[in-house]
């Protein structure tokens, strides 16, 4: 490695993508259009157990539309809540690593496949391990209100994400991307455990909003902006999961107080209910809309830009499309 920068193979994809790179679409949303049922308190991690081929295929698919970036099948896939379904800790860990194993896999087998072929506008994937919130496992919602209660405080933080991301790691990602964050203690955790890791791959930080003004704890971005800064090891800060129609805003608002590069993949616009774990109709955006909007995001700023959950193949694909063309 030498002096190079941890995040030399984000940049080079941006630069090799002409300056904005494409996330891919919702993992568990595609998941669930091929019929896995995952109404589950592991949610998208129960297709680790039950059926990885299905989660080798969804990143195939997402590769296909033209996404330049894989995030893996660990959102919700953690040592705890594996091992509260009887699975011994060690088989625990092995899923975890076949959830970056199974997006290598398919990364490499995409890419065989189309590297030599003439005039493809692909580019070499890159796989980021997700590693959602504390409130993802705690499968209540909490992943959009950031309120983790009195007894949370920033040891039980790391303490939950440590062995986790070092498992993650070491199964050789990429790229690591935390998913969800709402709040800034939680931010502030996986800041550290990054730097007391030692961990040398880029990293990016998302946060959720549901007011499309501050992250769901209603922290301002700034200050929890004002903590990531001071890392090298965070190369990307954005937001995922939060409706699309708060995005533009959230770019002006990130561009202001940070240099780092901007990541966003917005959901389709429904809203989670965290109790009847489903979507629930509001404001949304389609295909077409993420195709006109994903030019917006990158002139206001953003260098990765995909969706989140309800969005499918069908929008990477607009999305890729638009951002790709030739002027
Ligand atoms: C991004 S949310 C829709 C994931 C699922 C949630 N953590 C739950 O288990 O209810
Ligand atoms: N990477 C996860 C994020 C859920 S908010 C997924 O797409 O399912
Ligand atoms: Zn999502």
């Amino acid at each position: 490695m030498g002096f190079e920068s941890i995040s030399a193979k984000l940049d080079d994809l941006i630069h090799k993508a002409g300056g904005c790179a494409v996330v891919d679409g919702g993992f568990a949303t595609q998941l669930e259009i091929h019929g896995a049922s995952i109404n589950d308190p592991l949610w998208s991690a129960l297709c680790l157990i039950k059926d990885p081929h299905l989660i080798k295929q969804v990143h195939m698919e997402y590769l296909e539309a033209g996404a330049d970036v894989l995030v893996t099948s660990s959102y919700q896939a953690t040592l705890p809540g594996f091992v509260s379904r009887g699975i011994p800790v060690k088989e625990a860990e092995q899923l975890l690593e076949q959830s970056v194993k199974l997006a290598v896999q398919a990364r490499n087998k995409f890419w065989d496949g189309v590297k030599n072929t003439t005039s493809h506008s692909y580019n070499r994937a890159l796989v980021a391990a997700s590693i959602g919130s504390y409130g993802a496992y705690l499968a209540d919602g909490s992943e959009y209100s950031g309120n983790y209660g009195p007894d949370v405080n920033l040891e039980k933080l790391k303490d939950f994400h440590r062995r986790r991301l070092q498992v993650l790691v070491n199964a050789g990602p990429d790229l690591l991307a935390f998913e969800t964050i709402p709040n800034k203690l939680e931010a502030q955790a996986c800041l550290e455990l990054l730097e007391e890791e030692n961990i040398n791959i880029p990293s990016w930080i998302c946060f959720s909003s549901v007011d499309g003004v501050n992250a769901p704890s209603g922290e301002s971005f700034q200050e929890c902006l004002e903590v990531l800064n001071k890392s090298d090891k965070v190369a990307a800060v954005g937001i995922n999961c939060a409706p699309p129609h708060f995005v533009q805003s959230l770019i002006q608002t990130f561009k202001k107080t940070t240099d780092k590069v901007i990541v966003v993949y917005p959901n389709s616009g429904e809203t989670w209910d965290g109790i009847a774990k489903k979507w629930m109709p509001s404001k949304c955006f389609d295909d077409d809309n993420f195709e006109a909007y994903a030019v917006r995001w990158r002139d206001a700023g953003a260098k990765l830009i995909g969706g989140c959950c309800r969005t499918t193949p069908s929008t990477i694909q607009s999305i890729s499309r638009v951002l790709k063309e030739k002027h």
